[in-house]
């Protein structure tokens, strides 16, 4: 079987020799693995790229991951950083482009456990917010590693309230160069990643300070550090924040500027510039320098946080089926914990949420490829709608994944507490998703802004000509919406358009409501500012169900879409129905509070999404397997592809120093305790 060599680890003895349980989930195969996971990669030739980018990973021992959870934070630095120098030597030798997809299918091999990450999030700020030349100028540099680069824009004061970053950057016309300074504690630069010990040059968000005026955030390439010893460079403090939950291998760190002096091309010019005598041009709003922050956030959802549920679920679900406890008949053999229905209950929600995700996210990518270009050249119609979707599903995803893979993790018991699952740092990696990149509550407000803005327009303007201008992720707020959900049975809640206009009810009446909260505060009298604060908790909930309404959506188009490939479209279907049945399941106050449900129907969901678990069931191992995660990048001793689990944990446990050096606390303390009372005995 070519796929199973290509994902076991194959410097293991027991990897040929599969596990009953394990093998017993794959003899029947209800659809065609293959295909589906060439649908999940965009194309069989992109699976054939990352496979054949998996397997030069895997048979290089320069990329080994074995042993990394037993190492300090100093030494998970520097392996990360060994296999980043060691993946630019082979995309050298082997002519892959620095940033071409070979790269993201290595990020995806090695679990993303490689350093530099950062220097991405730099040049998509440069390529977002430099001018031509300046990207002419400063990518070969990146590209060649002549520089090592970071994104400085968090301060000690500040992270998500942007206008208050109190970092200067002041022009000085008689010299026209900028002076770049840290004036309070509080500015001080703090978690940029790679600052810590690495980077020799910061990508630095400050106040633009011209002919007196302050004028907002830009973005500024301030060098940090020697290019010949890497000492910092004289107006530079910088160092590592200390330990942190996760992100071990990379260096977060701090940065204080003592009036740096930069050259005045120096500042990133797309959007705005500086005259020589100081005159400031502006060519978009002030938040065109947020512009970054979209484009990270787009792709991190498919590069880095969807990819941690998805392998969640993997171990999860393996596991699952190998580990046997209890009967379910007295006289039957102990039952795989996965025949449980209240562990199918934990893991198929999750694992329906992992496709849906991804295919939302994929979406999202072709949205913003479309729009990215126009707006670049300075068309800023899209942005809004980009912002507003990027934004909240970046919060949703982050949130839901991270709440998913702790729920995988718990689902394995005790294993799933040992680091030798894979399942802590699945899940303490997963959570930081939810603060970078934007705290999630203050993006999901963000997307929340653009839903009231839209609703006020079409209470403003009903005209059908009017709706047809509106954005298209938010026509649903137009349109009449079904007072009463139609549907009489059981069967009727796997009617994709039936629970797909059930969230578009339930994301519609909550903007509404919100709208309608605001109005009747801001005529009570109470400040704007004041009514949205005290609207922000409806706010919020009225996004969360736009997010999930887009989501369900993009998920049944998707469905349309496999019409000729009737049994992944029907295997696929089933995660659909159960996603978005779960989602009105853990909401259904939602749906109840206005009528849209009855009582009776809220049964009927329950029932149908009941049913789902269990016709899910013979395919759960199948549809994880689609994933194509390879031993090495899943790194668990419960996830395997041969589900030998027992002896994997029993020797990667032996490789603990604990177990292969002397025990200082016995000579140290125990024997002098033990030995204190040798005499009476
Ligand atoms: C590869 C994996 C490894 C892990 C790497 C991790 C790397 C991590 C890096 C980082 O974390 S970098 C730092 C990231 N920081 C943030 O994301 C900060 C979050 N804060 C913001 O985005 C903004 O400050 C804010 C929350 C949007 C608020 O900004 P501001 O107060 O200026 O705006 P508002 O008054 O709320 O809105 C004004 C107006 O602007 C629109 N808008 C806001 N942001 C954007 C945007 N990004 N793009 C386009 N438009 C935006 C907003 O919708 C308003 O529009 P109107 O409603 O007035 O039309
Ligand atoms: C692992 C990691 C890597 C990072 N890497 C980088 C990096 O490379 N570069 C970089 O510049 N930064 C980086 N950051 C910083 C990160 O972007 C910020 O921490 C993040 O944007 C959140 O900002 P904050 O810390 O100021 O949170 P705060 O805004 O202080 O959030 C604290 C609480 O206040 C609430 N809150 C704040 N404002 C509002 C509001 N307006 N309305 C309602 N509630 C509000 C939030 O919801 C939250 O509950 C990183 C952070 C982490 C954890």
């Amino acid at each position: 079987m070519v796929n199973s060599v290509h994902r076991v680890s194959l410097g293991d003895t027991w990897s040929r020799q599969m596990n009953p349980d394990v093998e017993s989930e794959r003899y029947h195969q209800s659809f065609n693995v293959e295909r589906l996971t060439n649908i999940l990669d965009r194309g069989a030739h992109n699976t054939a790229l990352r496979r054949k980018i998996e397997n030069i990973i895997q048979s290089n021992p320069d990329f080994n991951l074995q042993d990394i959870y037993f190492m300090s934070q100093n030494e998970r630095y520097e392996s990360a950083i060994r296999r980043k120098v060691h993946i630019q030597k082979l995309a050298q030798q082997l002519g892959w482009q620095f940033d071409g997809p070979e790269v993201v299918y290595i990020y995806r091999a090695l679990g993303g456990d490689v350093g530099l990450n950062l220097h991405m999030v730099f040049l998509k700020a440069l390529r977002s917010l430099g001018t031509e030349e300046q990207i002419a100028k400063w990518e070969p540099l990146c590209r060649d590693f002549q520089i090592i680069t970071t994104y400085a824009q968090t301060e000690l004061g500040h992270g998500t309230y942007l206008q208050g970053l109190e970092t200067e950057a002041s022009f000085d016309t008689a010299t026209q160069e900028f002076v770049i300074h840290s004036p309070t504690l509080t500015a001080t630069k703090w978690w940029p990643g790679d600052l810590g010990r690495t980077a020799t040059h910061a990508l630095v968000l400050a106040q633009l300070i011209c002919s007196g005026a302050r004028q907002g955030m830009h973005a500024f390439i301030v060098p940090i550090r020697s290019l010949q010893d890497h000492t910092p460079l004289p107006g530079i403090t910088v160092g590592d924040i200390g330990p942190k939950m996760d992100f071990e291998h990379s260096d977060n760190g701090f940065l204080r500027l003592d009036h740096v002096r930069i050259p005045k091309e120096n500042m990133l010019n797309r959007f705005a510039q500086i005259l020589p005598d100081g005159t400031y041009v502006k060519r978009g709003t002030v938040q065109s320098n947020y512009l970054s922050m979209v484009v990270v956030r787009v792709g991190l959802l498919l590069d880095e946080v969807i990819p941690l549920l998805q392998k969640a679920c993997v171990i999860a679900m393996r596991y699952s089926v190998i580990r046997r406890q209890s009967r379910l008949q007295p006289s039957d053999p102990e039952a795989k914990i996965l025949d449980y229905q209240t562990q199918q209950q934990k893991l198929f929600p999750q694992l329906a949420m992992a496709y849906a995700f991804h295919f939302r996210a994929v979406s999202l990518l072709e949205f913003f490829e479309n729009a990215y270009n126009t707006i670049l050249k300075g068309d800023f119609s899209l942005l809004p709608e980009l912002h507003a979707l990027s934004a909240g599903l970046k919060a949703m995803v982050s949130e839901s994944c991270t709440q998913g893979a702790e729920v995988c993790r718990r689902a394995c018991g005790g294993h799933g507490f040992s680091k030798l699952s894979g399942l802590p740092s699945v899940l303490t990696r997963v959570t930081a998703s939810c603060t970078y990149e934007g705290e999630n509550t203050v993006l999901y407000l963000q997307t929340a802004r653009f839903l009231v803005s839209n609703c006020l327009q079409a209470q403003m303007s009903p005209s059908s000509t009017a709706q047809r201008s509106l954005p298209q992720s938010v026509m649903y707020l137009y349109a009449p919406v079904l007072a009463r959900c139609p549907a009489q049975k059981a069967a009727d809640f796997l009617h994709p358009e039936l629970y797909t206009d059930a969230w578009a009810h339930a994301a519609a009446r909550l903007t509404k409501d919100s709208v309608h909260h605001l109005q009747t505060l801001t005529q009570s009298g109470v400040d704007k500012h004041e009514a949205w604060n005290q609207t922000s908790v409806l706010l919020v909930q009225a996004a969360k169900a736009h997010c999930y309404y887009v989501t369900v959506k993009s998920f049944t188009q998707v469905l349309e879409e496999l019409k000729n490939e009737p049994a992944i479209q029907q295997v696929l279907k089933r995660l659909c129905d159960l996603y978005a049945l779960h989602g009105i399941l853990t909401n259904m106050g939602d749906f109840l509070h206005d009528s849209f449900l009855s009582g009776a129907q809220a049964d009927m969901v329950r029932t149908a999404y009941l049913d789902l678990l269990s016709l899910i069931r013979k395919d759960a191992i199948l549809l994880t397997d689609a994933f194509d995660f390879t031993d090495m990048c899943l790194n668990s001793a419960l996830g395997c592809y041969d589900g030998n689990v027992y002896q994997r944990l029993f020797d990667w446990a032996q490789r603990s120093p604990t177990n292969t050096q002397r025990n200082p606390a016995y000579e140290k303390y125990l024997r002098p305790l033990l030995q204190s009372w040798k005499a009476k005995l």
